[in-house]
């Protein structure tokens, strides 16, 4: 793991063995360490429960640290209040008041601070303005789409001018083609705006269309941090290779390796193969057709049919590779591969696999 490797630009945020233990056992965030470049959209993914909320939170001060430290730009922020951070948020479904206009939403938290009316309206207007939603400044939240209202909630973040933004799972509540357009909008606005925004999701596919830094929690724990490239490519664990899908793990002499599914070969047995090939006898058990290509599920060949999910794999045929050799379920095959598309995978520690 390298979550501590120094980054090219100077860390917006550091976190230092950051723990969050609500009752005994084990801890909900569990001594994590990162460093998110200044300027960068890092996303936090993992599975329900795995503590990616809690930190988020700690950043943002809206959960007290167990212990650890979290610091902005070099700055120890863990015990300031949240308003004094240079931090904002942004939540799930947005969170507007109903009963304010677009405006009065923006500007609410400089009237919380004591900013005069004409002031607050000046200010909320012109970043109304910069998301571009000047125009309907005076609608209430339920007369604008869910894009619109996402601008919104976005403007009213950025009023009190945070160095980061914080983002817990914001497009899981919108169906799905608008999460599609939306995030396309968030990764927009994240550049243009050059802020550092971090961003709680157990998405993957929407980490990896997003993120230029990943982070892959699993049981409190950082699993692997890098881009959405390097993780995919490179899963640094048997959790990572299984959350991220579209690998294989498979079990060899000297331990654990990934192979992505579009990188296994299959070919009826009793064909000859390539020299140098690892590869295993496996049945045929699904054929599932996806358009472009059509994915294999198989089981190992001797192993039963209750056997545990490190027995089965999945192979990526293209479509017309398959169209011209077809498998059918119950064929028995071999998949082959090439030995540099496996990458050793460290397996799980024994507490986790415990827990
Ligand atoms: N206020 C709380 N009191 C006690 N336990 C909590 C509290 N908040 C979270 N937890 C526990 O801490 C662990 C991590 O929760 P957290 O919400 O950070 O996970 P998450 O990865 O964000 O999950 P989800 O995607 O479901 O929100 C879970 O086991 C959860 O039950």
């Amino acid at each position: 793991m390298d979550a501590t490797a120094p980054t090219p630009k100077p860390a917006a945020i550091e976190i230092v063995a950051l723990t969050k233990r609500y009752a005994q056992g084990r801890p909900a965030v569990d001594g994590i360490d990162l460093r998110i470049a200044s300027g960068s959209y890092c996303c936090l993914l993992g599975p329900s429960g795995c503590g990616k909320s809690t930190t988020l939170r700690m950043i943002a001060g809206h959960e007290s640290v167990t212990s650890g430290d979290v610091l902005l730009d070099h700055r120890n922020i863990t015990d300031l209040p949240a308003a004094a951070r240079g931090t904002a948020m942004m939540f799930q479904s947005f969170a507007l008041f109903p009963h304010l206009s677009a405006l009065d939403n923006v500007a609410f938290s400089l009237r919380m601070k004591g900013v005069g009316r004409a002031e607050r309206q000046r200010r909320a207007g012109a970043l109304l303005d910069r998301v571009a939603m000047g125009h309907l400044a005076g609608r209430k939240p339920a007369e604008l789409s869910g894009g619109q209202q996402q601008r919104v909630a976005l403007a009213r973040a950025l009023i009190t001018e945070p160095r980061v933004l914080l983002l817990d799972e914001p497009l899981s509540a919108l169906d799905p083609f608008l999460r599609i357009q939306m995030r396309a909008e968030l990764r927009r606005w994240q550049k243009d705006l050059g802020l550092t925004f971090i961003h709680v999701t157990h998405s993957q596919e929407e980490a990896m269309a997003l993120a230029d830094t990943m982070v892959v929690m699993n049981h409190g724990r950082i699993e692997q941090v890098g881009s959405p490239h390097e993780v995919y490519n490179r899963p640094a664990s048997e959790f990572v290779a299984r959350f991220m899908g579209g690998h294989n793990v498979i079990q060899t002499p000297e331990g654990p390796v990934g192979v992505r599914t579009d990188h296994v070969r299959i070919a009826p047995l009793g064909q000859s193969l390539p020299e140098g090939m690892p590869q295993l006898s496996a049945e045929v058990t699904d054929v599932e057709y996806q358009g472009t290509y059509v994915l294999l599920g198989l089981r190992q060949a001797g192993t039963p049919r209750s056997a545990s999910a490190t027995a089965e794999y999945s192979v990526m045929v293209p479509e017309d590779a398959f169209a011209a050799r077809p498998h059918a379920l119950g064929d028995a095959v071999r998949l082959y591969w090439a030995p540099e598309r496996a990458h050793p995978l460290r397996s799980p520690a024994p507490e986790a696999v415990a827990a």
